[in-house]
């Protein structure tokens, strides 16, 4: 009977690896290795990764970081599913920086960031209430979040838009990190979204995805 594996040595559950354009967060444009862990707790109604949501190979750390290596690319995005789902992610990511990466964690807010590697730079989902999720988010983590950081609001609607206007108020975020507002993709009219940030002199940053007007809004890999 061999002893259990510890957390660090534990293999993890992978949709894909790929090396893409970043298509969201203030890295948008830059070349970028996506880590896509596989499984989610949440169902966000508007979610684009379903298809993340089962199946996946198991890969061994040791196997994900030589896989992104033979890319030759510096920055590395943790993504899902939800990452944090898995608790070998933590060891994952503490790889990725102990390696040198920029590494970004996509993640939904709904699960305590505290034990990620400071190094690592949160992108952290604030879940509308559009998205059917907002009471699984662990509300801690807003205070949790540094300028390294950055939160994002996905928004199916102007009521999403004046909730998520209400949070940034409440939590002072744009204080504290970048903010992103982000409509839901082909749902919310972008000109009107523009506008009503004018209109209200918020501090954050209106972001697509830019990687589904490059490529297609459904395909995977990319
Ligand atoms: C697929 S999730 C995976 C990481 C993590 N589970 C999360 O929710 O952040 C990555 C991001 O994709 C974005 N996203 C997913 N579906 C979207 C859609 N239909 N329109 C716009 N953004 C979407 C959300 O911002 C989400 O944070
Ligand atoms: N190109 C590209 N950029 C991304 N940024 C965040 C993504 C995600 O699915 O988490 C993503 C993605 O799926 N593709
Ligand atoms: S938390 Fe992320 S992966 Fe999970 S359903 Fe929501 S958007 Fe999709
Ligand atoms: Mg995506």
């Amino acid at each position: 009977m061999t002893a259990p594996l510890q957390t660090q040595e534990q293999p993890l559950r992978v949709t894909e690896i790929f090396h893409s354009i970043q298509g969201e967060s203030t890295y948008a444009g830059q070349p970028c290795v996506f880590v896509r862990l596989t499984g989610c707790p949440l169902r966000c109604t508007w979610c684009d990764t379903e298809y993340s949501f089962y199946g996946g190979t198991t890969f061994s750390i040791d196997e994900i970081l030589s896989t992104i290596r033979a890319y030759g690319c510096q920055l590395v995005e943790v993504t899902g599913g939800e990452p944090l789902a898995q608790p070998a992610a933590l060891p994952l990511i503490a790889r990725l920086c102990d390696a040198g990466y920029t590494v970004l964690i996509e993640t939904s807010g709904a699960i305590d960031v505290q034990p990620v590697d400071r190094r690592a730079k949160l992108i952290l989902d604030v879940k509308c209430p559009g998205s059917g999720m907002t009471d699984r988010m662990h509300w801690p983590n807003l205070d949790y979040l540094t300028a390294k950081d950055e939160a994002k609001f996905v928004l199916a609607s102007r009521e999403d838009y004046e909730w998520a206007r209400g949070m940034v108020a409440q939590y002072r975020l744009a204080d504290r990190c970048p903010v992103l507002f982000s409509p839901v993709f082909g749902s919310l009219d972008l000109r009107a979204l523009a506008e009503w940030i004018l209109a209200d002199r918020l501090s954050v940053r209106f972001q697509l995805q830019m990687h589904k007007y490059i490529w297609a809004p459904d395909m995977r890999g990319v």
